[in-house]
């Protein structure tokens, strides 16, 4: 088994990697919990439903489970009220624990879920995507989509376990894993040539998930994010980085309709986008926005952006990015692979990244 500790001000937790841990994650639920709400969707608890309750029997207290209904289109506050709803009902106090059980969608709900009821109860994540397993279960971002606009209504409160199990990622479809990648493939692009350049060599044993590839691929990445949180848990300076590509992502996403792109292809998409907006303002070599485009399509996402009904729309969903200072629009940019820099860009550069990304 692979252990990454997370370290922040607000607590220090344990990532444990390994094929087997959903037989195990009893050992991650603190001792003195009152009650386990399981979050779930009913895909996912078809598939592993029974085997986590099975493992979280073990426990002296009671388990609920909470089937939210599946996909990013319903990752907003009519969602998080059936969390709460089934939790005032049976009276939970606040040493009741929110396991959250599946992707990204469910363990930001499920974590925001716990960050505001009752003014915060702890809650431990059991990610069931390769993109939940590489990012979003690590860091305490929690959220809820508005309209407006990706994440805007959330908190940051992190969990006390994160608990991967590996042979998840059997069942998942082949979308799933493209769309994880594109995580994966970001942080060699924001903090190490090195892993990018891995990436590309073991670009067939990732896509074609061969264990040993994609569990290195899951432990470095955990490894990459608990580096940053650590550094930054609140986004106030170096966090920011993790953002790479998705302010285009994010417009992608919400222009597009929560749903329609994966999280994980728009932000592969955005990937190349910022590539060529970083070649525009500074100085990505073009042979390295290059290799960025031949490996997001390696991994199976889109390379080519949506028209979005335009270049007004596009900056328009782009300008309520959390990163927008005063109706200025912040990116993410590469120097060159392997470091990130947050910087204001001309906007005559922006506008011929549309035009030459966007179909
Ligand atoms: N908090 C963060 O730091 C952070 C980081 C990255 C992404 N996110 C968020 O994560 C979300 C995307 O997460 P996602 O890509 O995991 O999507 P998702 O949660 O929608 O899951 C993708 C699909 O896979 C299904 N599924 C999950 N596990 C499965 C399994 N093992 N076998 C078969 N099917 C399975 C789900 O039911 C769903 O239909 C977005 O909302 C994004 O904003 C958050
Ligand atoms: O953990 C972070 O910080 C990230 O930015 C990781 C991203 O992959 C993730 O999609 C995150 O939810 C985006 O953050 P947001 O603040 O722009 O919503
Ligand atoms: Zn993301």
């Amino acid at each position: 088994m692979h252990v990454v500790n997370v370290k922040t001000p607000s607590g220090e937790y344990p990532i444990h990697i390994a094929s087997g841990r959903l037989d195990q994650i009893a050992r991650s639920v603190p001792a003195d919990a009152s009650a386990i709400v399981l979050v779930t969707n009913p895909s996912i608890d078809a598939l592993y439903g029974e085997r986590v309750r099975t493992a979280l029997s073990h426990l002296s207290c009671t388990v609920q489970t909470v089937l939210l209904p599946d996909g990013e289109g319903h990752k907003d506050f009519s969602s998080l009220n059936q969390v709460f709803d089934a939790m005032l009902q049976a009276r939970y106090d606040r040493r009741a624990i929110i396991v959250a059980l599946g992707g990204g969608v469910i363990g930001d709900m499920a974590g925001f879920a716990a960050a505001i009821y009752m003014r915060g109860i702890r809650f431990v994540q059991v990610p069931t995507t390769l993109l939940a397993q590489v990012d979003s279960s690590v860091g305490g971002k929690t959220a809820v989509n508005h309209p407006l606009g990706k994440n805007m209504i959330g908190a940051f409160h992190q969990p006390v376990a994160v608990e991967i199990d590996t042979d998840v990622l059997d069942t998942l479809p082949q979308r799933e894993i493209s769309a994880g990648l594109a995580e994966v493939i970001k942080y060699g692009l924001i903090m190490d040539a090195g892993f990018f350049a891995w990436c590309e060599s073991n670009v067939a044993g990732l896509v074609g998930r061969d264990p040993s590839i994609l569990s290195e691929a899951i432990r470095r990445s955990c490894e990459f994010k608990a580096e940053v949180v650590g550094e930054d848990e609140r986004e106030s300076g170096r966090r920011a980085i993790l953002n790479l590509g998705h302010t285009f992502g994010h417009a992608i996403e919400a222009g597009l309709g929560y749903g329609q792109w994966l999280h994980g292809e728009a932000v592969g998409c955005g990937l190349i986008m910022a590539a060529e907006l970083s070649n525009r303002v500074c100085g990505l070599p073009e042979s390295d926005v290059r290799r960025v485009r031949d490996l997001v399509g390696a991994i199976g996402c889109p390379v080519v952006a949506p028209g979005l009904d335009g270049q007004e729309h596009w900056i328009s969903l782009m300008k309520g990015d959390k990163k927008a200072e005063s109706g200025q629009i912040k990116f993410v940019l590469m120097p060159r692979i392997g470091r990130a820099v947050v910087q204001p860009v001309d906007p005559g550069a922006l506008r011929e990244v549309l035009a030459t990304c966007c179909e």
